[in-house]
């Protein structure tokens, strides 16, 4: 069984107008999103801005409400259940957050930061409370005296060490992280990520990984899925999607990266010059990972990002 199965997942928000306010179309955010991830993988949702991902891993979490669909966690779909029925999952289910600067509060003490969520699980005497919180910030490689200090006190990285203590005090399951390191400096970048990989073997942790850099993604996911306009357009192992992208979506991905391998520059130059036959031919048909015909031209013409 898988620990996650997401079928069909769909999430409309409702557009008002008119002086009545009432419904006059949706933002379909995510729309009709399905995949799986077995325990222990690292799985990558990645697509440009808006497309759906934060949605997406929100609607996972209960965080946001479903329109439609299923989301089972170890058999279990979370959708139907209460709000009471779903805090016995919440734990085995922590996310970590893009911003490092805001997902803090600042005016809370790291000791209270990391202790917040053990407070609504386990009571705990203050002394056990403390050696739980200088345990886990320990693994994420701060000191004990951290204990004492507010999150202005630490550096982008070490505040995303700290929102990364905080989801593991839990013990979770899975971790969905979405953009975990695209607020941080580029140097610090790859540190968090090779830490974020130890833990996992360490915790036995699966990843979802939510991004808009395939760069990074590719790195860690063992699979990834392409997300356009709420639907995943292709999904594969990551490295068959790097190396072939199907998606004409996929492929400006794939040229986007930065990447010094010469090996891959080439590779990366005939899918620029790919993507740019197909934009101007603009009559080829396209199928998302369902089948669903995609229309190129429509595409094109929404397009916000400049073509490579
Ligand atoms: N509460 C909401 N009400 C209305 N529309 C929303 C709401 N939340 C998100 N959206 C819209 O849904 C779409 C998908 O947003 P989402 O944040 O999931 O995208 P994303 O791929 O995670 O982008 P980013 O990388 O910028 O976070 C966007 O068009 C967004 O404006």
């Amino acid at each position: 069984m898988s620990l996650l199965k997401v079928e069909d997942l769909k999430v409309h928000y409702p557009i008002r107008g008119g002086i009545f306010r009432t419904v006059v179309d949706y933002v379909r955010s995510v729309d009709g999103v399905s995949f799986e991830l077995q325990q222990g993988e690292t799985y990558g949702l990645v697509g440009e801005s808006g497309s759906g991902k934060s949605t997406t891993g929100k609607a996972i979490l209960q965080l946001t409400k479903a329109t439609a669909g299923s989301v089972y966690f170890e058999g279990k779909n979370l959708v139907k259940l209460s709000k009471s029925e779903m805090r016995v999952y919440r734990k085995d289910i922590q996310m970590i957050f893009q911003d490092p600067y805001s997902s803090l509060n600042p005016k809370k003490r790291v000791l209270d930061l990391i202790a917040e969520p053990l407070r609504n699980y386990e009571r705990l005497s203050p002394s056990e409370e403390k050696k739980r919180v200088q345990m886990y910030l320990d693994k994420v490689g701060l000191t004990p005296e951290s204990i004492h200090k507010y999150p202005h006190q630490f550096s982008g990285g070490q505040r995303q060490r700290i929102g990364i203590a905080r989801a593991l005090t839990l013990k979770p399951k899975l971790i969905i992280a979405d953009e975990p390191v695209s607020a941080l400096d580029v140097s610090v970048q790859a540190q968090v990520l090779n830490f974020l990989q130890d833990l996992q073997e360490e915790f036995n942790l699966t990843y979802l990984f939510i991004g808009h850099d395939l760069g990074v993604i590719r790195h860690l996911c063992d699979r990834v899925g392409v997300m356009y306009r709420g639907r995943l357009v292709e999904e594969g192992n990551s490295e068959d999607i790097l190396s072939n992208p199907q998606h004409i979506y996929t492929k400006r991905l794939v040229a986007a990266i930065p990447d010094i391998r010469p090996e891959f520059r080439d590779e990366k130059l005939k899918i620029r010059q790919e993507v740019k036959r197909e934009y101007e031919q603009n009559s080829a048909t396209f199928f998302d990972h369902t089948g669903r015909p995609y229309d190129l031209k429509k595409f094109t013409d929404s397009h916000r990002v400049a073509l490579p």
